[in-house]
């Protein structure tokens, strides 16, 4: 088998290579390419590792015909088309811890950098004068610190304020009342926390209800002196609000390591505006936080591509590098599963249960959630797999539930699928022989013992005396060889199933002519 192909599209740290190349994957790093540049080479890649310069947008994942994954080597991810990735079936990985305590710090510096004018009176005394008496800071001890958003970050920004004796309010949707007093912060709502503020420190991703919110409006309504810290995404902060609030020295001080535009331009309206100062997006930038963020992507993705291990994915469930190997055999049952109720179903689907009972309950249901539905929905889709599968049943309004019953049946384990059509449920169950052998056992409430591989024959007849030999001539005489032969039925002379498989696929005008034998009563060519 040859080696998965991993694309380094952004300055990151060599250990990244380095891991790529001892995990098993080949690896090139080419940074610095125009958009176009990254279309014409992407399509030969299995992966993508990036930072925030590479912008994974439609294009780019159209071009992309082999990616499998996109890993980010740090936290925000908005320079990915997740929701496009995910319709691609690319998995998009972050590494969500890798370089907090490095982007805390950095807000902290800036926020202390602001209150004492550190970068004005660095570049004013070393341009020859002594300043001393224009800069006049404040003291950091017994203010409040606002927080916006108190997820990892955040949460470190808290208690770094605490230790310099701040006192710390945070607004977070999220935050419970628990966690506020575990982190020692006050919870309030964002109007409170802009009235009490003295300095105000954002960690929210940027989202469609992040945007703008530190607006125009809520900045005029702020605590007058207010001073300002984002070490999160541009396109948080009104810019041109904030040029005007600190022109009229309403807001005292802001500091900006992101800006909505990145690079700005050259003639930003807030460039030489009086206490103002800015970093280039370096949160992330320091040695540790760089190392630490190359090693665990280049370890996640390898992870990925190698093995089937799934870590810090955003648009699919974790999966670990022990966890794969014994789900492997059941994503196949799942999946062949998922694909006969998808041939044989008639009509409109509108609901799917997928039960796992015995052994499989405990398994990870969502891989198996999505093996099954990319099974069901290979009927309409070439590009289906398990990452856009579930987003896909989603879109098509698919009710898809999960169920896990821990007891035992007939079988040690077992997977059932179940799905809801115009005629009724009609389920089909399967499981595993040893422990990486899978097996249909039941087709609509018959059972039976199959495996479910190539191209075979699904009819259901009359069980009577003779119809094995007509269908054995059938094929015969049209020169098609049966590999495997496997008979189930309701009961004695009532319905009979035969599910057989042979060498190759079987011509429509055969098809035909089983319809027409004595005793059938429906015939189906199905293909896993
Ligand atoms: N400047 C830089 O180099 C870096 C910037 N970042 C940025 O920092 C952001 C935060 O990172 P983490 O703390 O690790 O993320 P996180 O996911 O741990 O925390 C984000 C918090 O924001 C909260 N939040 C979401 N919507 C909100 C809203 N409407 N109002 C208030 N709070 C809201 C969430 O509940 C969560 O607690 C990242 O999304 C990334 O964009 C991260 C690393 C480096
Ligand atoms: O990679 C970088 O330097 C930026 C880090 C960042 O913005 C993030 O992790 O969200």
């Amino acid at each position: 088998m040859s080696k998965p192909k991993v694309l380094i599209s952004d300055k990151m740290d060599p250990n990244a290579a380095r891991i790529f190349e001892e995990r098993g994957c080949d690896v090139d790093v080419i940074t610095g390419e125009t958009p176009e540049e990254l279309a014409a080479r992407i399509g030969e890649y299995d992966g993508l590792a990036i930072r925030s310069s590479t912008k994974v947008t439609p294009a780019i994942l159209d071009a992309a015909t082999n990616l499998k994954v996109i890993g980010r080597a740090g936290i925000g991810v908005d320079n990915v088309d997740i929701p496009y990735a995910s319709g691609k079936g690319v998995v998009v990985m972050n590494t969500p811890f890798g370089n907090s305590i490095t982007t805390a710090e950095h807000a902290i510096a800036l926020m202390m950098a602001l209150a004492r004018q550190i970068p004005e009176a660095n570049a004013r005394t070393q341009a020859g004068e002594w300043p001393k008496s224009a800069f006049m800071g404040v003291e950091v001890t017994g203010k409040t610190l606002g927080l916006v958003g108190a997820g990892n970050i955040g949460s470190i920004v808290a208690s770094r304020a605490l230790g310099l004796r701040m006192k710390v309010v945070a607004y977070d949707p999220f935050l419970t009342e628990d966690r506020a007093v575990e982190l020692g912060v006050e919870k309030v709502d964002l109007d409170t926390l802009l009235s009490r503020a003295d300095f105000v420190s954002l960690h929210t991703p940027l989202t469609d209800q992040t945007r703008n919110i530190l607006s125009r409006e809520r900045l005029e309504n702020a605590k007058p002196g207010i001073r300002i810290v984002n070490c999160a995404r541009g396109g948080l902060v009104d810019e041109a609000a904030l040029k005007d609030l600190l022109d009229s020295g309403h807001v005292a001080g802001a500091a900006l390591d992101v800006f909505e535009t990145e690079p700005p331009a050259k003639d930003h309206p807030l460039f030489g505006t009086p206490n103002f100062i800015c970093t280039p997006h370096l949160g992330a930038s320091t040695t540790e936080a760089q190392v630490n963020v190359a090693l665990q992507v280049a370890e996640q993705m390898a992870d990925f591509l190698v093995n089937g291990g799934v870590t810090n994915a955003l648009n699919m469930p974790s999966l670990s590098a022990e966890e794969a190997p014994k789900l492997k055999p059941y994503m196949k049952l799942a999946e062949n599963l998922g694909s006969l109720v998808g041939q044989l179903a008639h009509g409109n689907l509108t609901k799917i249960s997928i039960e796992r009972e015995g052994a499989a309950a405990g398994l990870s249901g969502k891989p198996i959630e999505g093996a099954v539905l990319a099974g069901l929905m290979k009927q309409y889709s070439d590009t289906v797999n398990m990452v856009n599968a579930p987003f896909l049943a989603k879109e098509r309004g698919l009710d898809v539930r999960s169920v896990r019953h821990e007891r035992e049946g007939a079988y040690n384990t077992l997977i059932r699928v179940t799905v809801g059509t115009e005629q009724g449920d009609r389920s089909v169950a399967g499981t595993l022989f040893g422990s990486d052998a899978p097996r249909l056992v039941e087709i609509f409430g018959v059972g039976i013992e199959a495996e479910l591989a190539g191209h075979m024959l699904y009819i259901v007849n009359e069980d009577a005396p003779g119809f094995i030999g007509r269908i054995g001539t059938l094929l015969g005489q049209n020169g098609i060889n049966i590999g495997t032969f496997h008979l189930g039925r309701r009961d004695a002379g009532g319905e009979a199933v035969l599910l057989l498989s042979v060498d190759q696929p079987i011509p429509q005008d055969v098809v035909k002519q089983a319809c027409d034998l004595e005793g059938v009563k429906f015939v189906k060519p199905l293909e896993f």
